[in-house]
């Protein structure tokens, strides 16, 4: 069999596990069963490694389903595009790079290089100016203009220059920590100005974050704060900016001097460039120590995904639990639900990570993709989410798979609420899997004596389908060390999923032609006319609307 005929018959065995009744008559989509049938179900489906406990049995997944997804990771060259990838290899074809956010996090002897570069020493190289700039920040030897020691650090970036060091710095961030960190991200100025007044210039630190070095959000905010820099201090603003970037002619023009450019290179990817210079205002704010045990937690994250087989891999596991649910049951969405307020911009981190690397419909080849591929992802923390769209996940007509995040110990004394906070976790993902029966349902109203007509009148209304799919990730505490762990998970998800679908995750072509369409705007805009004919009716409509409501 040629290796594509052996994946078309991969992903033809997952699809008719999927499509055709199991042999005992249960519908394929049914979990309930699954559960009835096997009491060791949970032990049998779940994995742990390291700090991460991944809980894969509250889904449809059968034992032979995860033995055809398995079939298919080893058809579609999962473990080899994975060792690529560690290779250094330009994976990211259609950028001709590589993806090697792996070596951000190695220590030097694991030697990671791409072509004839060695990755290792220049991570090495820079972690160690990044480390020594925090201690100079901390002890005092880097001061203000004015001579005062920092107390706040601004980083301005968006994407991936953003959503990762500000997730982080949320989750982990406490009154003790060394400096207050802030995350400037949307040209909207509005954001700015509600962030101005909570800053004191003389002790400001701000970091300019763009891999480029050239998108028009950074570029803009970034102005804007240097001209408010150098209103308070006047010349010596200088001692207030720091550039994390890879281009290194771009941070000088905009007078960054090049002792404090902390560069990376062009084979980390924004949305995997946390652990990287773009991760400094971690280490700022959280301390040095952090940001290291953040990296030695996705290293060991690495590790495990590197070298363990692929039915004990977790980040393999995860991905094939994707592929079932979007590819198998057709289910085109899914949410991922942290109880824990700390977690609260993981969704937006993720959403990025995922759906900017897998929301493609063109194979490496530049085939149209036969599969559907990256889902929407969307999430809130729980239990907010409870009360805003779970309903539609409990009784909406397209089920919509959940990552449910559980983290055992809390960082407070509050053992009471945490108790409600674990117990509404595990609460959903029981109800959702569980479901509620017309019997029970009209049992409980004939209990508290309702009236027979309004008991069916209702009864629609309150039943619960069940056999909707949940992923627990279970995690005993949040420190910087587990949650490194758990970032490189999706992120290694992410990559894997790239692989089963045969698409390149580390391109992002599609946000191009916006970015180019609001170049041509944006003159018109400040001339105050479109240019005749250049614009669809509605867009031209809409300029000339805004423009004579006074903006432009
Ligand atoms: O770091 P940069 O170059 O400013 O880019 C920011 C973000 O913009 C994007 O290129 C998308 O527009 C992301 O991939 C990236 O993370």
């Amino acid at each position: 069999m040629t290796e594509a005929a052996r994946l078309r018959a991969a992903w033809a065995a997952v699809e008719s596990l999927a499509r055709d009744p199991r042999p005992d008559g249960s519908a394929p989509h049914s979990i309930r069963p699954l559960f009835a049938a096997d009491p060791e179900r949970f032990a049998r489906l779940s994995r742990r490694a390291g700090d991460i406990l991944l809980d894969l049995s509250k889904t449809a997944i059968s034992e032979a389903v995860l033995a055809a997804l398995l079939r298919l990771a080893e058809a579609a060259g999962v473990a080899p595009r994975r060792d690529a990838m560690a290779r250094g290899e330009p994976v990211n074809a259609t950028e001709r790079r590589a993806a090697l956010h792996l070596a951000l996090r190695a220590p030097p002897e694991a030697g990671f290089r791409t072509g004839a570069e060695d990755a290792a020493a220049e991570v090495a190289e820079v972690l160690a100016r990044m480390r020594d700039f925090c201690a100079a920040v901390h002890g005092g030897q880097a001061l203000g203009a004015t001579g005062e020691r920092f107390t706040d650090v601004v980083n301005i970036g968006i994407g991936g220059s953003d959503l990762g060091p500000a997730m982080v710095t949320r989750a982990l961030w406490t009154p003790a920590a060394p400096l207050r960190a802030h995350y400037l991200a949307n040209v909207d100025a509005h954001a700015w100005e509600a962030l101005r007044p909570r800053l004191d210039p003389a002790r400001t630190l701000v970091l300019v974050a763009s891999k480029t070095f050239t998108t028009q959000e950074t570029m803009t905010n970034a102005a804007l704060v240097r001209d408010w820099l150098r209103g308070a201090v006047g010349e010596g603003v200088g001692a207030h900016l720091a550039a994390l970037s890879t281009n290194l002619r771009a941070t000088a023009e905009f007078g960054i001097a090049p002792e404090r450019v902390f560069p990376f290179r062009d084979w980390v990817g924004g949305r995997f460039s946390l652990w990287s210079a773009i991760g400094l205002s971690i280490a700022l704010a959280l301390g040095w120590d952090a940001f290291a045990r953040l990296l030695a937690g996705a290293r060991a994250m690495d590790e495990h995904h590197l070298s363990a087989p692929l039915d004990r891999n977790l980040p393999v596991l995860l991905a094939l639990a994707e592929v079932w649910h979007v590819n198998g049951l057709g289910y085109p969405t899914r949410a991922v639900l942290p109880y824990d307020e700390r977690l609260a911009r993981l969704p937006a981190h993720l959403q990025q990570l995922e759906m900017e690397s897998l929301g493609k419909r063109v194979l490496l080849d530049g085939s149209p993709a036969p599969h559907r591929t990256g889902p929407v992802v969307f999430g809130e923390p729980g239990t907010n989410a409870q009360h805003s769209f779970l309903q539609l996940i409990h009784q909406g007509t397209t089920p919509v798979p959940c990552d449910i995040l559980l983290i055992a110990r809390p960082d407070h004394p509050h053992a009471d609420s945490h108790r409600k906070l674990l117990a509404n976790g595990l609460a959903q993902a029981e109800a959702l899997m569980r479901g509620k029966e017309a019997g029970q349902v009209r049992a409980e109203m004939q209990a508290a004596g309702a009236d027979p007509a309004e008991i069916e009148r209702l009864l629609p209304h309150r039943v619960f389908p069940g056999d909707r799919p949940t992923v627990t990730l279970l995690l005993p505490q949040l420190d910087p060390h587990t949650l490194g762990q758990l970032v490189a998970l999706y992120e290694h998800k992410v990559a894997t999923l790239g692989a089963l679908w045969g698409i390149n995750a580390f391109d992002q072509w599609g946000v191009e032609l916006g970015k180019q369409l609001a170049g041509a705007i944006l003159p018109e805009l400040e001339a105050g006319a479109p240019r005749p004919g250049a614009h669809d009716g509605s867009t031209e409509g809409l300029m000339r609307a805004i423009l004579r409501l006074g903006a432009g």
